[in-house]
């Protein structure tokens, strides 16, 4: 079966050739793999029965193929493959295992029978000058040849489909085809060799038609006499091929097409082996120089482009579709097998990168330019890998499965830069309000715009964040729009919810302060109401929002920027928000400070004011009851006439009640509806008419019940003091005391003592009155007296009980006694 010797016979003879007994299974899309696992590696000196005469092929190819690795160099194609083609027992083994040092089975002399069976394959090497074979040419690739088994055996005479098929195949996976015939056999058209020429032109049309892969036909003619020189034969054989090419059924798109498109052709002959031995030798040894050394025969035209390590997947599948007799799609079985290679080579290359993946852990990884650093290097690894092997392969896949494998890879490096740009994302929005304030606290931006210092931020946030994805885009295949878009939404929401707080906390704080400095000069005004009490109020209101908005003023002075930051219209929005609420404010303090009671105490002080103090403020001493009379009529009268004011702010100029010049109905409906109870029905601008009624005409009735009463009360007082005065002392009274006390006044007069007495007495007196020591001292005087009368009185009780007690005691008896004593 194989090699020379029973030990190589040994060893390849343990993988039987039945294991491919699948292909009855196979498809044109199939890709059939030889075996590699558990397979030892076949010796490399030995020929290797590729496909055998039950016309399997042998799976051991691929491990037999790896033995000579350097093949694998130059991309995979630093190689090439060689076979024979002729005859059956023409001397083609012997050619072959002259030229290239192989071991193929050579026909016994003495029993002249078919020894080439199937189709061998085996390594060549180099033919050193010596004719023995010495390894590899150094300048030389690999060259692995195909020995054939001869056509038109006579063993196989009727069974032309071997023939073919081992043609079909030798030339599928040829460079070069050694076409072996002997001399004699040229210029017999209608022998051996013109039926072995139509075969090789007919398959090679079959095979190359579409795509004009052309491959060298090497005529080696056998037992070359010299007779006839070669350059006769060479012109007999072209023409020959000539003819056969005419006569060819050719498929359309090839029918003009010249036998060159297809075909180069090559002559050489050889001596006779056994008759010109030395001249066989030197033919032999002439024909290896174009061989070897600078491989002048083989011509880049030629290779297949099947990388070494997927000739053995090729050439398994290109058999098994000869083999199907399904047409041989040479071009769609290179792509298969570079599928089938790109596809194991990509899963390779994205296996090692998952492994480097997990290794780096890039969720510890905080610096983006690690992050970036590691994703590229993974990136860039894990394209090499994928390079250094695929890039041999039929081109459009390889670049197809890289963009695949890219992707992949991409994707998933593509969740490393998602995660990172999410977390700069949060970590920036967490930051955002915090950066706002510190900076507006800042003192370099105490001047400036709270919009202006919200857009610096989100311009500087936005900026570091698109450069940190552009940064993580190492290939076309990274797209952080998305990211980009979505971080700036969420950026603008945390920023316009930021516009908002601050205007909310500019309207609350404004209205504060609004507040505080309205309501004291409101209730100033109001407790001491006047003719123009609301003109003022309304002026002072007018005064303090213009002191806020003055600063907001825009230059044109035609409205307020508010430097929040915000659209025209918000901006318009809140300034109207906040001129409301001071509005609003305005009606609250009027409305909360004015009451019955209120209204009431007011006009009772100001009675008592007009009513008890003249113009100058001085208490009014009243001479008579007509006087008082007078001045309470006065009074009464005009503190009535306040009434109205303290209930309905109205202008005194022009007699309008104060209306909002903003519509503020909304804010308090519930305050106006308890104030009418009529409201319901009314229209927001109507119910603005509410807004400066504090007293309705029952409170109004009853505040003046109330007053009355009170200012009633005042005026019988003062009448009553007035009256006491006259007639505690009558005039006749003092004229009495001078009359009847002349003498004892006389007599206290001419006493020093008694003088003395008087003086000290007198000025303590005049001294109190001026220190408004008197009442207090008539207090201390009145309780002392008060408390003497009260021990007088109890002396006397006790005086007189003590009698009384005697004289019962005297009178009766003990029983008596204690009868009285009970009584009493
Ligand atoms: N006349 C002649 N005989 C040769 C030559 N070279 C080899 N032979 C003899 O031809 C016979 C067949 O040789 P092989 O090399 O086995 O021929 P083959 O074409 O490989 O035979 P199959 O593989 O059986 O088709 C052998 O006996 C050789 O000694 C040659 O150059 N001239």
């Amino acid at each position: 079966m194989i090699g020379e010797s029973n030990q190589q016979q040994t060893i390849l003879s343990r993988q039987p050739m039945e294991g491919s007994n699948n292909s009855d299974a196979l498809s044109a899309s199939t890709v059939v793999v030889p075996k590699t696992k558990d397979l030892e590696p076949v010796q490399s000196s030995v020929s290797l029965q590729l496909i055998d005469d039950t016309k399997h092929f042998n799976e051991d190819l691929l491990s037999y193929i790896q033995n000579y690795s350097d093949a694998n160099d130059n991309r995979g194609l630093n190689y090439h493959i060689v076979s024979v083609f002729g005859s059956q027992s023409t001397g083609k083994s012997t050619l072959l295992n002259r030229l290239f040092g192989t071991k193929f089975d050579v026909m016994d002399e003495h029993n002249r029978q078919q020894t080439t069976k199937g189709i061998w394959f085996s390594h060549a090497n180099y033919i050193s000058s010596d004719m023995e074979p010495s390894g590899r040419h150094p300048n030389s690739k690999h060259i692995f040849v195909l020995d054939v088994e001869g056509v038109d055996g006579h063993e196989k005479a009727d069974d032309k489909d071997f023939e073919r098929k081992s043609a079909l195949f030798a030339l599928a996976s040829t460079e070069i085809l050694i076409v072996n015939i002997w001399e004699h056999q040229v210029g017999l058209y209608q022998g051996a060799n013109m039926e072995l020429l139509k075969t090789v032109m007919e398959v090679n049309l079959s095979l190359f038609h579409g795509n004009k892969q052309k491959c060298l036909l090497l005529f080696v003619v056998r037992d070359f006499t010299g007779v006839t020189p070669l350059d006769n034969l060479t012109q007999s054989l072209r023409s020959d091929l000539d003819r056969i090419w005419l006569e060819l059924n050719k498929p359309d798109d090839c029918k003009d097409e010249k036998l060159s498109s297809y075909f180069d052709l090559g002559f050489f002959s050889v001596a006779h082996k056994h008759f010109q031995p030395e001249n066989f030798e030197t033919d032999i040894r002439k024909l290896g120089d174009e061989f070897f050394g600078d491989n002048r025969l083989f011509k880049p035209d030629y290779h297949r482009g099947i990388p070494i390590d997927a000739w053995a997947i090729y050439s398994c599948q290109i058999w098994e579709q000869i083999e199907l007799n399904k047409d041989l799609d040479l071009p769609t079985q290179q792509i298969l097998v570079a599928r089938f290679r790109c596809d194991e080579i990509s899963s390779q290359a994205y296996e090692s990168f998952q492994n480097l993946f997990n290794g780096i852990g890039f969720s510890s990884i905080k610096e983006t330019n690690s992050v970036v650093e590691n994703m590229n290097e993974l990136r860039n690894t894990v394209l090499d890998e994928y390079e250094s092997q695929a890039s041999r392969y039929q081109v459009s896949v390889y670049e197809e499965r890289k963009k695949t494998l890219l992707e992949k890879v991409d994707l998933k490096l593509n969740k490393v830069a998602s995660d990172k740009l999410e977390q700069l994302s949060k970590r920036l929005l967490a930051q955002f309000g915090e950066s706002v304030i510190n900076t507006k606290r800042s003192s370099k931006s105490r001047n400036k715009r709270f919009g202006d210092i919200l857009n610096d931020i989100v311009d500087e946030d936005s900026k570091k964040f698109e450069e940190e994805a552009g940064s993580y885009c190492i290939s076309e295949n990274f797209n952080f729009e998305k990211h980009i878009s979505g971080f700036h939404e969420a950026l603008n929401e945390a920023s316009e919810l930021l516009k908002l707080k601050e205007k909310d906390m500019l309207v609350s704080r404004s209205t504060k302060r609004f507040q505080s400095k309205l309501k004291e000069i409101l209730i100033e005004l109001l407790s001491d109401p006047k003719e123009n009490t609301w003109d003022q109020a309304l002026e002072q209101f007018h005064l303090f929002q213009s002191a806020f908005f003055d600063r907001y003023k825009l230059d044109d002075g035609k409205g307020y920027d508010l430097r929040l930051g915000l659209s025209e219209q918000a901006n318009e929005a809140t300034v109207t928000e906040i001129q409301r609420a001071f509005w609003t404010k305005f009606r609250d303090i009027i409305h909360d400070f004015m009451s019955e009671d209120t209204a009431a105490r007011i006009l009772r002080n100001k009675f008592e004011d007009e009513f008890k103090y003249d113009g100058d403020g001085i208490p009014n001493m009243w001479r008579n009851v007509t006087e008082i009379d007078q001045q309470f009529s006065k009074a009464r009268a005009n503190t009535i006439s306040l009434l109205p004011i303290l209930s309905v702010a109205k202008l005194s100029v022009s007699g309008e009640e104060i209306i909002p010049d903003i519509d503020i109905s909304h804010d308090n409906d519930t305050e106006e509806e308890l104030f009418l109870g009529e409201t319901d029905n009314l229209e927001p601008s109507d119910k603005s008419h509410f807004f400066g009624h504090l007293l309705t005409t029952s409170q109004q009735n009853k505040v003046l019940h109330k007053l009355k009463k009170e200012i009633d009360a005042i005026y019988i007082d003062a009448k009553r003091s007035v009256i006491a005065n006259r007639t505690s002392i009558p005039w006749w009274m003092y004229a009495l005391v001078v009359t009847l006390g002349w003498n004892e006044f006389m007599a206290v007069l001419r006493n020093p003592m008694l003088v003395i007495m008087i003086v000290v007495g007198t000025s303590i007196l005049f001294i109190a009155y001026h220190m408004q020591m008197l009442g207090p001292m008539a207090s201390v005087g009145r309780v002392t007296l008060l408390q003497a009368r009260t021990v007088a009185k109890q002396k006397l009780r006790d005086i007189l009980f003590d009698e009384e007690l005697v004289s019962v005691k005297e009178a009766n008896e003990g029983s008596l006694f204690d009868e009285k004593k009970k009584d009493l």
